[in-house]
Protein backbone atom coordinates (compact mmCIF):
# COMPACT_ATOMS: atom_id res chain seq x y z
CA UNK A 1 0.00 0.00 0.00
CA UNK A 2 0.79 3.51 -0.34
CA UNK A 3 1.98 5.38 2.00
CA UNK A 4 -0.73 8.16 1.65
CA UNK A 5 -3.18 8.07 4.45
CA UNK A 6 -6.89 8.02 4.20
CA UNK A 7 -8.52 10.57 6.21
CA UNK A 8 -12.26 10.52 6.28
CA UNK A 9 -15.13 12.18 8.45
CA UNK A 10 -18.10 11.11 8.57
CA UNK A 11 -21.02 13.64 9.40
CA UNK A 12 -23.16 11.65 10.84
CA UNK A 13 -26.57 13.63 11.51
CA UNK A 14 -25.23 16.76 11.70
CA UNK A 15 -24.51 19.65 8.55
CA UNK A 16 -27.13 21.70 6.13
CA UNK A 17 -26.56 23.72 3.14
CA UNK A 18 -24.54 26.21 5.34
CA UNK A 19 -21.47 23.71 6.54
CA UNK A 20 -20.73 23.76 2.40
CA UNK A 21 -18.52 26.79 3.60
CA UNK A 22 -16.58 24.56 6.17
CA UNK A 23 -16.32 21.87 3.70
CA UNK A 24 -14.96 24.09 1.04
CA UNK A 25 -12.25 25.39 3.91
CA UNK A 26 -11.29 21.84 4.29
CA UNK A 27 -11.27 21.10 0.43
CA UNK A 28 -8.63 24.12 0.64
CA UNK A 29 -6.61 21.77 3.46
CA UNK A 30 -6.83 19.42 1.11
CA UNK A 31 -5.82 20.66 -1.95
CA UNK A 32 -2.73 21.84 0.18
CA UNK A 33 -1.29 19.01 1.31
CA UNK A 34 -1.97 16.47 -1.75
CA UNK A 35 -0.07 13.60 0.08
CA UNK A 36 -3.65 12.87 2.16
CA UNK A 37 -6.08 11.46 0.40
CA UNK A 38 -9.57 13.03 2.01
CA UNK A 39 -13.06 12.33 2.13
CA UNK A 40 -16.73 13.41 3.44
CA UNK A 41 -19.53 11.72 4.03
CA UNK A 42 -21.68 14.50 4.16
CA UNK A 43 -25.73 13.15 5.08
CA UNK A 44 -27.72 11.95 2.31
CA UNK A 45 -29.20 15.67 1.61
CA UNK A 46 -25.52 17.04 1.20
CA UNK A 47 -23.99 14.79 -1.04
CA UNK A 48 -25.10 16.44 -4.69
CA UNK A 49 -24.26 19.81 -3.43
CA UNK A 50 -21.22 19.13 -1.74
CA UNK A 51 -19.64 17.28 -4.96
CA UNK A 52 -20.22 20.26 -6.59
CA UNK A 53 -18.46 22.57 -3.74
CA UNK A 54 -15.23 20.47 -3.39
CA UNK A 55 -12.55 19.57 -5.85
CA UNK A 56 -10.07 17.57 -3.65
CA UNK A 57 -12.02 15.60 -1.80
CA UNK A 58 -14.02 12.44 -1.96
CA UNK A 59 -17.85 12.76 -0.99
CA UNK A 60 -19.47 9.36 0.41
CA UNK A 61 -22.78 8.19 1.61
CA UNK A 62 -23.38 7.11 5.27
CA UNK A 63 -25.19 4.39 4.24
CA UNK A 64 -27.22 2.18 1.53
CA UNK A 65 -29.77 0.15 0.28
CA UNK A 66 -28.91 -3.38 -0.95
CA UNK A 67 -31.58 -3.60 -2.90
CA UNK A 68 -31.06 -1.25 -6.66
CA UNK A 69 -34.82 0.44 -6.24
CA UNK A 70 -38.05 -0.33 -4.82
CA UNK A 71 -41.08 0.23 -2.26
CA UNK A 72 -38.31 0.85 0.26
CA UNK A 73 -39.77 4.00 2.13
CA UNK A 74 -36.77 6.67 3.22
CA UNK A 75 -34.07 4.50 1.66
CA UNK A 76 -31.31 5.00 -0.55
CA UNK A 77 -29.52 2.58 -2.91
CA UNK A 78 -25.63 2.72 -3.63
CA UNK A 79 -26.64 3.92 -7.66
CA UNK A 80 -28.59 6.57 -5.89
CA UNK A 81 -25.37 7.94 -4.20
CA UNK A 82 -23.58 7.55 -7.21
CA UNK A 83 -25.89 9.90 -9.57
CA UNK A 84 -25.74 12.08 -6.47
CA UNK A 85 -21.73 12.13 -6.60
CA UNK A 86 -20.64 9.79 -4.20
CA UNK A 87 -17.73 7.78 -4.93
CA UNK A 88 -17.96 5.63 -1.56
CA UNK A 89 -20.24 4.60 1.17
CA UNK A 90 -19.58 3.96 4.73
CA UNK A 91 -21.11 0.48 5.41
CA UNK A 92 -22.10 -1.20 8.92
CA UNK A 93 -21.36 1.32 11.11
CA UNK A 94 -21.98 1.33 14.79
CA UNK A 95 -24.67 3.31 15.33
CA UNK A 96 -26.71 1.97 12.01
CA UNK A 97 -26.35 -1.75 13.59
CA UNK A 98 -27.16 0.06 17.27
CA UNK A 99 -30.18 1.97 16.05
CA UNK A 100 -31.23 0.36 12.59
CA UNK A 101 -30.84 -3.10 13.89
CA UNK A 102 -28.42 -3.82 10.74
CA UNK A 103 -26.60 -7.08 10.87
CA UNK A 104 -23.69 -8.99 9.33
CA UNK A 105 -25.87 -10.31 6.20
CA UNK A 106 -27.33 -7.02 5.35
CA UNK A 107 -23.79 -5.26 5.78
CA UNK A 108 -22.39 -7.90 3.40
CA UNK A 109 -25.17 -7.57 0.87
CA UNK A 110 -25.04 -3.72 0.98
CA UNK A 111 -21.18 -3.80 0.44
CA UNK A 112 -21.64 -6.02 -2.71
CA UNK A 113 -24.23 -3.48 -4.13
CA UNK A 114 -22.05 -0.61 -3.63
CA UNK A 115 -19.29 -2.52 -5.22
CA UNK A 116 -21.52 -3.10 -8.14
CA UNK A 117 -22.92 0.12 -8.65
CA UNK A 118 -19.23 1.79 -8.54
CA UNK A 119 -18.55 2.84 -5.06
CA UNK A 120 -15.68 2.22 -2.82
CA UNK A 121 -16.52 0.43 0.09
CA UNK A 122 -15.69 1.61 3.64
CA UNK A 123 -16.78 -1.43 6.13
CA UNK A 124 -16.82 -0.68 9.41
CA UNK A 125 -16.40 -3.24 12.53
CA UNK A 126 -16.06 -2.81 16.26
CA UNK A 127 -16.21 -4.38 19.40
CA UNK A 128 -18.24 -2.86 22.65
CA UNK A 129 -16.78 -2.43 25.91
CA UNK A 130 -18.04 -5.90 27.51
CA UNK A 131 -16.26 -8.00 24.74
CA UNK A 132 -12.96 -5.71 25.39
CA UNK A 133 -13.09 -6.30 28.81
CA UNK A 134 -13.83 -9.81 28.28
CA UNK A 135 -10.84 -10.81 26.09
CA UNK A 136 -12.97 -11.43 22.88
CA UNK A 137 -12.20 -8.32 21.08
CA UNK A 138 -10.84 -9.80 18.13
CA UNK A 139 -12.77 -12.89 18.21
CA UNK A 140 -15.48 -10.70 17.65
CA UNK A 141 -14.20 -8.03 15.26
CA UNK A 142 -12.45 -10.85 13.25
CA UNK A 143 -15.73 -12.86 13.19
CA UNK A 144 -18.01 -9.50 12.11
CA UNK A 145 -15.21 -8.87 9.63
CA UNK A 146 -15.47 -12.37 7.75
CA UNK A 147 -19.29 -12.15 8.15
CA UNK A 148 -19.34 -8.82 6.25
CA UNK A 149 -17.08 -8.63 3.43
CA UNK A 150 -18.36 -9.07 0.33
CA UNK A 151 -18.63 -11.87 -1.40
CA UNK A 152 -17.50 -11.25 -5.31
CA UNK A 153 -14.88 -11.97 -7.49
CA UNK A 154 -11.01 -10.55 -6.67
CA UNK A 155 -9.95 -9.30 -9.94
CA UNK A 156 -12.21 -10.84 -12.55
CA UNK A 157 -12.91 -7.43 -13.85
CA UNK A 158 -11.11 -3.87 -13.79
CA UNK A 159 -9.80 -3.16 -10.20
CA UNK A 160 -9.69 -5.72 -7.45
CA UNK A 161 -12.02 -5.76 -4.92
CA UNK A 162 -9.17 -5.04 -2.35
CA UNK A 163 -8.44 -1.78 -4.04
CA UNK A 164 -11.84 -0.66 -3.67
CA UNK A 165 -12.40 -1.69 0.24
CA UNK A 166 -11.44 -0.45 3.23
CA UNK A 167 -12.32 -1.94 6.48
CA UNK A 168 -12.58 0.93 9.15
CA UNK A 169 -11.90 -0.56 12.95
CA UNK A 170 -13.93 1.76 15.18
CA UNK A 171 -14.40 0.25 18.60
CA UNK A 172 -17.78 0.91 19.87
CA UNK A 173 -16.77 2.60 23.32
CA UNK A 174 -14.05 4.66 21.81
CA UNK A 175 -16.81 6.74 19.31
CA UNK A 176 -17.80 10.15 20.41
CA UNK A 177 -16.00 9.22 23.99
CA UNK A 178 -12.71 10.99 23.99
CA UNK A 179 -11.15 7.49 25.02
CA UNK A 180 -8.71 5.47 22.47
CA UNK A 181 -7.44 1.64 22.59
CA UNK A 182 -3.90 1.86 23.30
CA UNK A 183 -1.69 1.60 20.71
CA UNK A 184 -0.39 -1.84 21.39
CA UNK A 185 -4.20 -2.60 21.31
CA UNK A 186 -4.62 -0.36 17.78
CA UNK A 187 -1.74 -2.66 16.56
CA UNK A 188 -2.83 -5.94 17.60
CA UNK A 189 -6.39 -5.83 16.36
CA UNK A 190 -5.18 -4.23 12.92
CA UNK A 191 -2.68 -6.99 11.85
CA UNK A 192 -5.84 -9.74 13.19
CA UNK A 193 -7.99 -7.54 10.48
CA UNK A 194 -4.96 -7.63 8.11
CA UNK A 195 -4.54 -12.00 8.73
CA UNK A 196 -8.11 -12.39 8.08
CA UNK A 197 -7.92 -9.99 4.46
CA UNK A 198 -5.34 -12.28 3.30
CA UNK A 199 -7.27 -15.11 4.15
CA UNK A 200 -10.17 -14.08 2.45
CA UNK A 201 -8.47 -12.36 -0.77
CA UNK A 202 -4.77 -13.73 -0.92
CA UNK A 203 -2.41 -11.56 -1.61
CA UNK A 204 -4.89 -8.89 -2.24
CA UNK A 205 -5.28 -8.53 1.00
CA UNK A 206 -2.31 -6.53 1.70
CA UNK A 207 -3.94 -3.99 -0.24
CA UNK A 208 -7.14 -3.83 1.41
CA UNK A 209 -6.64 -0.22 3.42
CA UNK A 210 -7.68 -0.53 7.26
CA UNK A 211 -8.77 2.88 9.27
CA UNK A 212 -8.97 3.24 12.75
CA UNK A 213 -11.79 5.11 14.36
CA UNK A 214 -12.94 6.60 17.57
CA UNK A 215 -12.00 9.76 18.87
CA UNK A 216 -9.45 10.66 16.72
CA UNK A 217 -8.54 14.35 16.78
CA UNK A 218 -5.26 16.50 15.98
CA UNK A 219 -3.72 15.68 19.17
CA UNK A 220 -3.75 11.75 18.81
CA UNK A 221 -3.95 11.53 14.72
CA UNK A 222 -0.28 11.60 14.51
CA UNK A 223 1.03 8.65 16.38
CA UNK A 224 -2.19 6.91 15.98
CA UNK A 225 -1.45 7.20 11.67
CA UNK A 226 1.95 6.15 12.34
CA UNK A 227 0.92 2.10 13.39
CA UNK A 228 2.26 0.66 10.94
CA UNK A 229 -0.94 -1.01 9.34
CA UNK A 230 -3.18 2.19 10.04
CA UNK A 231 -3.50 3.28 6.24
CA UNK A 232 -6.13 6.67 7.62
CA UNK A 233 -8.64 7.43 9.89
CA UNK A 234 -12.55 7.29 10.07
CA UNK A 235 -13.29 10.80 12.08
CA UNK A 236 -16.51 11.29 13.84
CA UNK A 237 -17.01 14.89 16.00
CA UNK A 238 -13.78 16.24 14.76
CA UNK A 239 -14.50 16.26 10.79
CA UNK A 240 -17.36 18.96 11.54
CA UNK A 241 -14.98 21.76 11.53
CA UNK A 242 -12.37 23.23 9.47
CA UNK A 243 -10.07 23.76 12.93
CA UNK A 244 -10.60 20.41 13.52
CA UNK A 245 -10.42 18.16 10.49
CA UNK A 246 -7.79 20.46 8.91
CA UNK A 247 -5.74 19.59 11.38
CA UNK A 248 -5.56 16.02 11.53
CA UNK A 249 -5.24 16.23 7.86
CA UNK A 250 -2.48 18.34 8.33
CA UNK A 251 -1.43 16.08 11.18
CA UNK A 252 -1.97 12.94 8.41
CA UNK A 253 0.50 15.15 6.16
CA UNK A 254 3.21 14.74 8.63
CA UNK A 255 3.00 11.24 8.83
CA UNK A 256 3.32 11.00 5.38
CA UNK A 257 6.53 12.86 4.82
CA UNK A 258 8.34 10.11 7.28
O1 LIG B 1 -17.48 7.26 11.99
C1 LIG B 1 -16.86 7.85 12.87
C2 LIG B 1 -16.77 7.31 14.20
O2 LIG B 1 -17.98 6.86 14.68
C3 LIG B 1 -15.93 8.07 15.16
O3 LIG B 1 -16.63 9.13 15.77
P1 LIG B 1 -15.84 10.12 16.74
O4 LIG B 1 -14.62 10.58 15.97
O5 LIG B 1 -16.81 11.22 17.00
O6 LIG B 1 -15.45 9.33 17.95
Amino acid sequence: MGHRPYIIGNWKMNGTRNSLAEARAIDRVAAKWPQVRVGIAPPHTLIHAMRDAVDSIDVGGQDCHSEETGAYTGDISASMLKDAGASFAILGHSERRQYHGETNPQVKAKSEAALAAGLNVILCVGETEEQRDAGTAEATVTRQLLACLPDVGNGDEGEPVSARLAVAYEPIWAIGTGRVPSLDDINAMHDAIRAKLCEAFGDNGAEVRILYGGSVKAENALEILGCPEVGGALVGGASLTNESFGAIIIAAADDARD
